[in-house]
């Protein structure tokens, strides 16, 4: 069996020690002949410390070359002065874009022992498992021109593009009704077409694929700031979301509280089957950021990045029966009471970044 080649970018912040407790998981599953072979690189402020860019052109192609990237978070107050061009998250950006990772799957699930802990009423989140699907290559994140420019007379203007082409929006509303047909068969399409020409780009062309060739999934279209409402007020309303990069991202984060808290959140982001061989470049991370008001504390929740883990486990090696199990492990430990400090409650116990990660592995393992 060829090795599976994983490349571990952990980052700043939380990101480290939430990665620990997926090494650990990793070199327990190498005892049992998984054969993956790890390498790590720097991303983010870590990186630009120590060599003044968000990322190397050595850990890039290291990226470029592994089965799957592993990614923990970046970012932090001490590189908030750093020119924009080399920030930390611009490490991120460019991974996105260079490995075209354009499908950004985030799925919020809300386990069942976790269903008396979000800010909501129960039964508005018991059983949630929705999917939301974000186009992450395109976009006001990418689109140009993109800069500040001044204005002369002591004003200046920030300048964004939203841009948007039709084979972007086919290929990422292709990849939510493919897995809509998995799941409930129901997609829901949020842009703003109100106010915005790319959202009436999308709308169409939405409409027109699933014509094309998705006519048995039911489509919805949502204006996407009536469904951040509608996420807050019935979220199983969902099954599958898709829109575009800065709604995605704005509208994960929300998700990411009905499920307790943003450490509960992975995701998968997935370029496009190679023509040859069928497989994806991926990259692998919690929704979370670098967390800098808990991180070094020991208190992160790891489960975004274990379940991230999982998610790789399914799209990049097609181990089904061990993701099932890892994400099986998860539920368990949960419902043993076990809980980080984000999703604590009374009569539950505390524990931190370690014990909890040593409890899911040992879970795992049983
Ligand atoms: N993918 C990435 O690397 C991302 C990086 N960022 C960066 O992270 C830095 C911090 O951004 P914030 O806006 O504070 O977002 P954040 O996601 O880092 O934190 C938001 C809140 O959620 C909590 N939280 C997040 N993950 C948690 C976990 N695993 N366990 C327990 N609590 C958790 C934090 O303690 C904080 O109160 C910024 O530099 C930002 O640009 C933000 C989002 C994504
Ligand atoms: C580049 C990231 C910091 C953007 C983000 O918040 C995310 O992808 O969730
Ligand atoms: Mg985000």
């Amino acid at each position: 069996m060829a090795a599976r080649k994983l490349f571990l970018l952990s980052g700043d912040g939380i990101g480290p020690e939430a990665m620990a407790e997926v090494k650990k998981i990793i070199a327990a599953m190498n005892k049992t002949g998984a054969g993956f072979e790890t390498e790590e690189g720097l991303v983010g402020g870590c990186a630009y410390d120590a060599h003044g860019k968000a990322i190397s052109e050595t850990d890039m192609e290291k990226a470029l070359a592994a089965d799957a990237v592993l990614f923990g978070a970046v970012g932090g107050p001490k590189w908030d002065s750093v020119p924009y061009e080399v920030r930390p998250e611009a490490g991120l950006l460019r991974l996105r874009k260079d490995l075209a990772l354009f499908a950004n799957l985030r799925p919020a699930i809300c386990y069942p022992a976790l269903a008396d802990s979000s800010s909501l009423k129960k039964d508005i989140i018991e059983g949630l498992d929705i999917l939301i699907v974000r186009e992450l290559t395109g976009g006001v994140y990418f689109g140009e021109p993109k800069e500040i420019i001044d204005l002369g007379n002591g004003q200046k203007r920030g300048i964004d593009t939203q841009v948007y082409d039709t084979f972007e929006i086919e290929r990422i509303s292709g990849v939510a009704f493919e897995l809509a047909r998995t799941r409930k068969n129901h997609v829901t399409s949020m842009e703003k077409r109100n106010v915005m020409k790319s959202g009436v780009l999308w709308n169409e062309v939405v409409t027109q694929t699933h014509k094309a060739k998705y006519s048995d999934v039911k489509l919805d279209h949502m204006l996407a700031d009536a469904g951040g409402m509608q996420l807050v007020r019935w979220p199983k309303q969902f099954d599958v979301i898709v829109t575009d990069n800065l709604f995605g991202d704005m509208l994960s984060d929300v998700a990411a509280m009905l499920t307790g808290s943003l450490g509960m959140l992975p995701s998968a982001s997935l370029g496009a089957p190679d023509a040859k061989t069928g497989k994806r470049k991926a990259l692998y991370e919690p929704v979370h950021g670098s967390a800098p008001d808990i991180a070094g504390q020991g208190i992160a929740n790891p489960i975004a990045m274990i379940a991230s883990f999982a998610m790789c486990l399914r799209y990049s090696f097609g181990m089904v029966a061990e993701a099932d199990s890892l994400e099986a492990a998860i539920a368990a430990v949960l419902d043993d009471g076990l809980r980080t400090r984000d999703i604590m409650s009374a009569g539950m116990q505390e524990v931190g970044t370690t014990a909890m990660g040593d409890a899911i592995l040992a879970k795992f393992l049983a």
